[in-house]
């Protein structure tokens, strides 16, 4: 069994973790290209604990300028097995009100310009997307909350826009009216490459925002939304401090396969796969590439 590892990855209003201790910062090169920012290494209790700020400190680097590869990649290199991905969110219903956290379960892709895979010519691989996130993680995530008597709702759907404009009005009905519950700009393609690379992923939403289509709330305003993310970074920080103190010491087996998730999925012979191209993989590949 391998040794559990909890990544962390900020996103907006939180570029720091607060009750990691024994902290050093590296920072992990990858052949993916450049990471957002310096991987801060230590613990919260027993677990080793991995924090990256998805937009880099000072918050640098837009939504569709983030090298989502790489990030994955030095997170997988430090031996992170878990992700819990924290993002601000708008929302798409009366019920899920800026404060709240969604531990939403399924994503909706409709990023344009992103690098979405780290498989290609000379080394193709599908793997499934059915179940994104890891349910055993989210349901530690879940208890966290409860137990720090955070306000949660499980479940729901996070569409990824591109951005960095927010939505029409247009597009905001229409996001409401197809179902979606919380609309975002990150999680695509971060949770499929944490797929591809056996990582198991879980989304803590933290709403700051009903979008546009709200006939009683004004249009987005990145201030509103930067006061409401501070305010949720203070609560995401107790909920991962929870997480991570229960959390067991042996990686978990994930009903969603995410820890067997290249199991079959290169469909490039072994002959036939690109050098190069493996060499890059060596992180992601490490497990089913040491099987041969
Ligand atoms: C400041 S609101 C827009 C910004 O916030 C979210 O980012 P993250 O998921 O990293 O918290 C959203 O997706 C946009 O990138
Ligand atoms: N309304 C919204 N649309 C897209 N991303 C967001 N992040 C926070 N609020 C958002």
């Amino acid at each position: 069994m391998a040794k559990a590892v909890l990544g962390v990855i900020g996103g907006s209003g939180v570029y720091d973790l607060p009750g990691l201790e024994d902290v050093r910062e590296e920072a992990i090169t990858s052949p993916w290209g450049e990471p957002s920012d310096a991987l801060r290494i230590g613990r919260i209790g027993q677990t080793p604990v991995v924090f990256l700020a998805r937009h880099g400190r000072g918050h640098r680097l837009s939504p569709s300028g983030i090298d989502y590869r790489a990030n994955i990649d030095v997170l997988k290199r430090a031996g992170v097995t878990d992700i819990v991905a924290l993002s601000a969110c708008g929302s798409f219903r009366q019920e899920l009100y800026p404060g709240l956290f969604v531990l939403v379960d399924q994503f909706v892709d409709r990023t344009v310009g992103r690098t979405s895979s780290f498989f290609g010519n000379g080394c193709v691989a599908h793997v499934s997307m059915a179940h994104p996130v890891g349910p055993g993680l989210q349901a530690r995530i879940l208890a966290a909350a409860e137990a720090e008597e955070i306000a949660v709702r499980k479940g729901g759907t996070y569409v990824c826009m591109e951005g960095p404009q927010f939505s029409s009005y247009a597009e905001s009905l229409t996001y409401k009216a197809q179902g979606y519950d919380v609309i975002g700009m990150t999680n695509m393609p971060e949770a499929k490459l944490a797929r591809e690379a056996e990582i198991t992923y879980a989304t803590i939403a933290m709403v700051t925002d009903f979008d546009c289509w709200h006939p009683e709330h004004d249009a987005v305003d990145v201030a509103a939304v930067v006061a409401v993310a501070r305010a949720n970074a203070a609560k995401a920080a107790r909920l991962v401090s929870r997480l991570a103190r229960d959390f067991p010491a042996e990686r978990e087996p994930c009903p969603a396969r995410s820890d067997r998730a290249l199991d079959g999925a290169i469909m490039t012979a072994p002959g036939h796969r690109d050098p190069a191209l493996l060499a890059k993989l060596d992180a992601i590949c490490a497990r089913v590439l040491a099987q041969g």
